[in-house]
């Protein structure tokens, strides 16, 4: 059985406060994406993990695709599989790929076993996972608070623009980009602002974390501006970074930007 899991983008992104256990409180919108990975699973012997396309960093027997089965298989009588990714969401962009894989895997095993696990069973191993791990379970256009992990559905539609999504050839580490944020309340919450025309965002619409992340990895800043040039209504890193995307109002024409080693994707 196969399934195909997506990446989501930010938009907009505060973190307002550290909390009592390190991490931090934010605001965020997820917007669903159409990157896809490709999962699948079959009955084999023994437990086996594989993977192709882009290579995944770390070790194999780490990937959140065998911790969601392990998390599974201490709770229902599951034989082992044979868990095949072929990696296409680019790694470490603030694109939740990894969460997404593990969000479809979970519903894979219920669909493919007969598991009948209920939603709140699924949510419950996602949240184990990875703080935006759950989104993925509903995969529609949410405001995030808390951790990143308390969900309220919004109305967003960006159907009628074109996604450009850049991944320049830096890797910023998640820890390191909260380490450079001030951490404020945001004068108007992400959920108000995001009610506003897209081409009102450019002023109003926000990610914490460019401030410093641009600072430290002026390429990343250089590719949003670029974004801008090529008429972009709205351009943001997404989480953490290093992505960038941009929101046009046409289809434009790739290249945009001259760069070296740099990713494009219209989505
Ligand atoms: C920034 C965001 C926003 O969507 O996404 P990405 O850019 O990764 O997609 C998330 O908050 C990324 O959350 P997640 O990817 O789960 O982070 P983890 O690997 O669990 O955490 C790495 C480190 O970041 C810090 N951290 C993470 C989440 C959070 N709400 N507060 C934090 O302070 C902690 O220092 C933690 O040790
Ligand atoms: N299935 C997976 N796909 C991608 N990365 C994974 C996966 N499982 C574990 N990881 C680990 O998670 C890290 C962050 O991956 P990813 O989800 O792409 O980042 P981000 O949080 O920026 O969206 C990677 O460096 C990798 O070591």
């Amino acid at each position: 059985m196969i399934s195909f899991p997506n990446a989501k983008i930010n938009i907009g992104l505060s973190v307002v406060n550290r909390r009592a256990d390190g991490y931090h409180n934010l605001e965020t919108v997820f917007y669903p994406i159409n990157i896809k990975d490709a999962l699948e699973i079959v009955e084999a012997k023994e437990l086996l993990f594989t993977s192709s396309g882009i290579e995944i960093p770390g070790y194999a027997n780490e990937n959140l695709c065998l911790k969601a089965y392990e998390l599974i298989a201490k709770d229902y009588d599951v034989p082992p599989v044979h868990i095949h990714l072929h990696k296409n969401i680019p790694i470490g962009a603030g694109l939740g790929g990894g969460s997404a894989d593990a969000a479809f895997f979970i519903r894979l095993m219920n669909d493919k076993f007969d598991l009948n696990i209920t939603q709140q069973s699924m949510d419950a191993y996602a949240r184990k996972l990875g703080a935006d791990c759950a989104f993925f379970l509903k995969n529609v256009p949410v405001f995030a608070r808390g951790r990143g992990d308390e969900f309220a559905e919004i109305k967003l539609s960006l159907e009628k623009y074109y996604i450009v999504l850049v991944m320049p050839p830096v890797h910023v580490s998640t820890a390191e980009a909260y380490r450079g944020v001030e951490p404020a309340k945001p004068a108007k919450s992400m959920k108000e602002l995001i009610e506003l025309p897209v081409k009102q965002w450019q002023e109003t619409v926000r990610n914490d974390f460019e401030k410093s992340v641009f600072t430290n990895h002026p390429k990343i800043r250089g590719v949003k501006a670029a974004l801008y040039e090529a008429g972009a209504v709205y351009a943001s890193m997404s989480g953490s970074g290093s992505s960038v995307y941009g929101i046009f109002s046409n289809q434009i024409k790739l290249p945009l930007l001259e760069i070296d080693n740099v990713v494009y994707y219209g989505v």
